[in-house]
């Protein structure tokens, strides 16, 4: 990999002392980083190189001692306003002072993990010292989430950003495209003979795609009081995994091809009407409760969040994809904080065979096949299938077939943000977001958006915290017998996994 120093505007804050300076001490342990690096850390909060480095090893239990003095040589910091135009001349010459010491060769990738409003400014103010872009070296600008509030803010904010830096100088995050799982998503559709020729409306009776989180909005109440479930789960990381489920094949694994596969599937998404978010749109708010002795706040009692907030700590939809293999196969998707357990999966829930044979067994009749993707935790790939049981007669049962993540290697498994990292690093964008694909998801959120704003009717229902949402939200699911998956409760196995 080539020599280059990695800036990370925003190196005092929280994202930085917990994922990316921890990723990035993982990347060296493991050998990945080049033999020329550096990190400058710039923020306006007075660190001196030696304070900096002292502060990435305090709070990090990661650290371990042995590398913990090479690591150290390779970190730097740089006070600044990033706000200020003036203050970006000490940037520059700080990171040629590092080029000359550790021979990075005028290669810099640029991590903006500061808040959203800085996006447009801080990469002005990097093109006015000319850090943007020069003849034989990278330059790279990786912006984190949110990528813009709604479809205009995102727009505008791509033009800006353009305005200086070309789009494949850009790197949105997404983390979720960081996970091994999320990728295993292609994988197991397009390595695999006998999964593809069933992935179409021919086969499939609906997916059901759940990430449920146990935990509340802690102390990011000020920030998430602002977004809502919607515009923080669903339109990045949700959508992405659906467009992983449901896209083309594309014609090569590289990331022009797999991105603009992505773009295709985000065009295809049927928008939810404005007067229809009733009937497709769930939202939903957790409200205080007790759990095993202990009161769970209720979302309105968090610090930063307003006694009469509207805002949506759970959303569950149902859509339609229109093109050619979705046709008429519904999609359901939900989201919330303070469910019963964390657990992100992906349900493909195939027909039932066109004639019964085994009409006597009440439970087969009642179950399709299903494929359940576990993105985590416990990642695997869960078939259920129905199978004769011994004796006379034709009873059939449902059994299951079980493949654990963990069972294929003891190896480390990147965390997300490691495998960004590198990436962008290599100048690999095949797991970032592209500008045009933004705007597509934010084109099919909008609508939801808009309707909630403009529509006060429109409930919002209270949810205890603990639970697994609104109950109204099985009532999205089209069929007799059909509800969500629980992701606590697999069929072979009475445990409650959520209480483990
Ligand atoms: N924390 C998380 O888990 C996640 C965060 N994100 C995104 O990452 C970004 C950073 O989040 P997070 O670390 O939590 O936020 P914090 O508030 O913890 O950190 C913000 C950082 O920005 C710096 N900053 C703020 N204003 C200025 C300024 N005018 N000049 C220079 N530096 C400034 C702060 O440093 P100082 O005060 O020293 O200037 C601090 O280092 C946000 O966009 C957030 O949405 C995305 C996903 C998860
Ligand atoms: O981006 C975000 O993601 C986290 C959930 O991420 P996960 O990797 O733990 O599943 C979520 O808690 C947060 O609100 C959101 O901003």
């Amino acid at each position: 990999m080539d020599p280059q120093v990695f800036v990370i505007f925003g190196a005092s804050g929280d994202l930085a002392k917990r994922k990316l300076l921890p990723a990035i001490y993982e990347l060296y342990c493991s050998n990945l980083l080049p033999e020329s690096f550096a990190v400058l850390g710039v923020s306006r909060t007075d660190y001196s190189d030696d304070a900096f480095r002292q502060e990435v090893f305090t709070d990090n239990e990661f650290i371990e001692d042995s590398k913990k003095q090479d690591f150290a040589q390779k970190l730097f910091y740089e006070p600044i306003d990033t706000l200020e135009a003036k203050d970006y001349p000490k940037v520059r010459q700080r990171l040629e002072k590092i080029d000359e010491q550790m021979g990075t060769s005028g290669n810099y990738v640029f991590y903006l993990s500061v808040p959203p409003r800085l996006y447009t400014e801080i990469p002005k103010y990097l093109a006015q010292e000319d850090l943007n872009k020069k003849e034989g070296s990278f330059r790279r600008l990786i912006i984190e989430k949110p990528f813009g509030y709604d479809m205009e803010s995102a727009q505008s904010l791509n033009k800006s950003l353009q305005q200086h830096f070309d789009e494949d100088q850009i790197y949105r995050i997404d983390h979720y495209l960081g996970k091994e799982t999320v990728q295993n998503l292609l994988v197991t559709r397009f390595a695999n003979g006998i999964f593809e020729p069933l992935w179409n409306r021919n086969y499939i009776h609906h997916i059901e795609i759940t990430s449920a989180e146990k935990i509340g909005v802690g102390d990011r109440g000020g920030y998430y009081d602002s977004s809502g479930a919607l515009r923080d789960m669903v339109q990045n990381h949700l959508l992405q995994i659906v467009a992983h489920v449901a896209m083309e094949p594309p014609i090569n694994a590289d990331a022009g091809s797999i991105r603009s596969e992505k773009l295709k599937l985000f065009k295809a998404l049927r928008p939810i009407a404005e007067s229809e978010v009733e009937q497709y749109a769930i939202r939903g708010q957790y409200i205080g409760a007790d759990i095993g002795g202990k009161h769970i706040k209720g979302y309105r009692e968090e610090k930063g969040v307003g006694d009469d907030s509207m805002t949506e700590t759970y959303v569950a939809l149902k859509f339609f994809i229109d093109n050619w293999r979705w046709a008429g196969v519904p999609f359901y998707i939900r989201t919330g904080k303070h469910l019963p357990t964390k657990a992100t999966e992906v349900v493909v829930y195939f027909k039932s065979p066109p004639h019964h044979l085994f009409r006597s067994n009440e439970e087969m009749m009642n179950m399709n096949n299903q494929l359940i993707m576990r993105i985590q935790p416990d990642e695997g790939l869960l078939l259920q299938f129905g199978m004769k049981v011994p004796g006379a007669g034709f009873n059939v049962k449902n059994v299951e077939m079980d493949f654990h993540y963990s069972d294929l290697t003891d190896a480390h498994v990147p965390e997300a943000y490691e495998r960004l990292i590198l990436d962008a690093m290599k100048g690999d964008a095949t797991l970032y977001a592209r500008g045009d694909s933004v705007e597509e998801a934010w084109r099919f959120v909008d609508p939801i958006l808009n309707a909630w704003k403009n529509n006060p009717d429109i409930k919002l229902y209270g949810y205890p915290a603990g639970t697994w949402g609104p109950d109204v939200a099985d009532n999205l699911i089209e069929g007799d017998r059909v509800s969500w998956r629980n992701p606590c409760r697999n069929l072979t196995d009475s445990r409650n996994f959520c209480e483990l």
